[in-house]
């Protein structure tokens, strides 16, 4: 049993192997606790919440998982450290795109957008705006190259759509252009004015395209956690760094020892202050995580009784604003099961972040009625807590 002060205090570390602590129980934290045992460390896991996983957690509620954080592998290739994993436990991806790009995790042909009025724009149009779309980012790139101060992605559209009138959009054109806007900060969770023209496109992505995890990803979480010593309720507080190695406290005042710690909070976490750090963290790193900001997506999984949707992967409504815009993962298409995901992000997830989860799936089921009026009501009337899932994955 560990008494209030020690995992490792009360044993002579120098004979044994080397010690680690992880702090927080998201993939991060469990593939590095993962690998530190492999590597023979003993290693002690703590975890703030009830259970593992952060910001991936699979739902079983429906009565076949749905998964309310991660649910795309970006990067289908052998080189994804997750690929031989997700093969040795079979687990099927349905592919949604061969595309290598941030973008475009699915193919333009995948979707059915609608007007607010709930006729489909022609799908000719979807194509030729989305190709437009991939233009007006090229020329941004242009005006990065010859800006040496950075500004928002939407600043630079503004730019590139001064000089290239032909680009500019009117009326349904306008509007088909604001969803695949739309698209691009639900894959930042914030809004085109907060996303950087330096940065947006610097992330190396691993070949391969995009897959969507059918089962999804608990039971790879599960397999990397399988044999780790993990301690939940165990809300990190304070982390003390001496010669010896570190002293990391837990809210209840319990204190664990070891050689070295590695942290995985979310940024988020970090930049509350919500853990202390002795002696405080480099003044790089403290202007790093002040630096740097974070989004908000959410996921609000819709079951209904039958599909009464098109056939595609996505359903979108496109408006004048991002903001009105929204869209729809059609889980049917890649699980078999009758259920759609809204996916809002930026401000608009704020927004729906302060009603409540009840309110919050009405909202969603309402943007499927503008487009779709006879859609029928979703199973979660009268059962909200067994039929709607709604999770707000913000960092704790
Ligand atoms: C809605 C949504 C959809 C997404 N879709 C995809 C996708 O399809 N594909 C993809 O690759 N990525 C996706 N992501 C991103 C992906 O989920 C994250 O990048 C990844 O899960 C982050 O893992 P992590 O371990 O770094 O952080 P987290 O998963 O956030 O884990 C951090 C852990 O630290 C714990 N913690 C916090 N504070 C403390 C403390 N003081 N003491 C102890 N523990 C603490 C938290 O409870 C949490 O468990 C999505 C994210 C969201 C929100």
């Amino acid at each position: 049993m560990e008494n209030r002060r020690s995992y490792f205090s009360n044993v002579e570390r120098k004979s044994i192997s080397p010690s680690a602590i992880v702090i927080g129980g998201g993939f991060a934290g469990i593939a590095a606790a993962h690998a530190l045992r492999n590597a023979s460390f003993q290693v002690v896991l703590l975890e703030s919440r009830d259970r593992i996983g952060g910001r991936v957690s699979t739902d079983y509620s429906f009565g076949f998982p749905v998964d309310l954080g991660a649910s795309w592998l970006h990067g289908v290739c052998e080189d994804n450290p997750l690929a031989p994993l997700i093969g040795r436990l079979g687990l099927p991806l349905y592919r949604t795109s061969g595309d290598n790009s941030v973008l475009f995790d699915h193919d333009l042909e995948s979707y059915a957008l609608f007007d607010t009025d709930g006729h489909q724009v022609p799908q000719e149009l979807v194509q030729k705006i989305g190709d437009v779309f991939e233009t007006i980012l090229r020329e941004t790139d242009k005006v990065r190259r010859e800006c040496n101060d950075d500004m928002s992605i939407a600043q630079a559209i503004s730019i590139v759509l001064e000089r290239c009138p032909e680009l500019r959009q009117e009326g349904l054109s306008h509007n088909v252009l604001q969803w695949y806007l739309c698209r691009m900060e639900g894959w930042f969770a914030t809004d085109a004015d907060t996303i950087s023209l330096k940065n947006w496109d610097q992330e190396v992505l691993l070949p391969g395209g995009h897959g969507l995890m059918v089962r999804g990803y608990r039971p790879v979480i599960n397999t990397l956690a399988k044999g780790l010593d993990i301690r939940l309720h165990h809300r990190v507080t304070k982390i003390l760094r001496h010669k010896k190695g570190v002293e990391v406290t837990v809210e209840n005042g319990k204190t664990f020892v070891a050689d070295a710690a590695i942290i995985t909070v979310p940024l988020g976490v970090l930049k509350a202050n919500s853990i202390k750090f002795e002696p405080r963290l480099p003044e790089w790193k403290e202007e790093a995580i002040r630096e740097l900001a974070i989004g908000t997506e959410n996921k609000i999984a819709l079951h209904f009784d039958k599909v009464f949707w098109p056939n595609v992967e996505f359903i979108g409504v496109v408006s004048s604003t991002t903001y009105g815009c929204s869209y729809f993962l059609n889980l049917h298409k890649a699980t078999g099961h009758p259920v759609l995901v809204y996916m809002p992000a930026g401000r608009l997830a704020h927004d729906i972040e302060k009603m409540s989860d009840e309110a919050a799936a009405k909202f969603a089921f309402l943007q499927l009625k503008r487009i779709l009026p006879d859609a029928s009501e979703p199973f979660y009337v009268g059962t909200a807590e067994a039929q709607l899932l709604y999770l707000n994955l913000r960092p704790n």
